[in-house]
């Protein structure tokens, strides 16, 4: 018997967009030059290379948010502990809603996410530039 999918990505973006702050992309350019920003860029390192990245925005994988955004696990990571305001981003602003939703529920704040994600951040003239994993060896 196939599946049902009772709460779809829809519904789900749709609840987190309703509790979370959502930037536009200039809004976004604007509080990124504050020092007190951390953009968080959620999207897959292979998404990053093809596409570029936002200077200065932390990579953290959607898969990783949880357990680097908790001072008790063992893979934290010590910028979430930071004092910061933390702007999550994905390619098109879907991903990041999921991932700023979490961080809100896991205690994380102020959050917020940008509307339309990297590509809109792009558009609106937002700086960015091309990134190549580290050789290994
Ligand atoms: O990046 S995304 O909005 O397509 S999930």
């Amino acid at each position: 018997m196939p599946q049902t999918i009772t709460r779809g990505i829809k519904a789900l973006i749709d609840e987190a967009n309703a509790e979370i702050e959502t930037l536009n992309a200039k809004e976004a350019i604007e509080i990124s030059k504050n020092g007190d920003v951390v953009i968080v860029d959620i999207r897959d390192p292979r998404e990053i290379e093809r596409d570029g990245r936002i200077p200065g925005a932390f990579a953290c994988t959607r898969g990783m948010l949880e357990f680097w955004i908790d001072p008790q696990s063992p893979y934290a990571k010590p910028i979430f502990q930071e004092d910061k305001k933390f702007v999550f981003h994905c390619a098109g602003g879907m991903r990041s809603a999921l991932a700023a939703k979490t961080a809100k529920d896991m205690g994380l704040k102020p959050v917020a996410h940008i509307a339309g994600g990297y590509a809109a951040w792009r558009d609106a003239g937002g700086p960015v530039e091309q990134w190549e994993p580290k050789k290994k060896g």
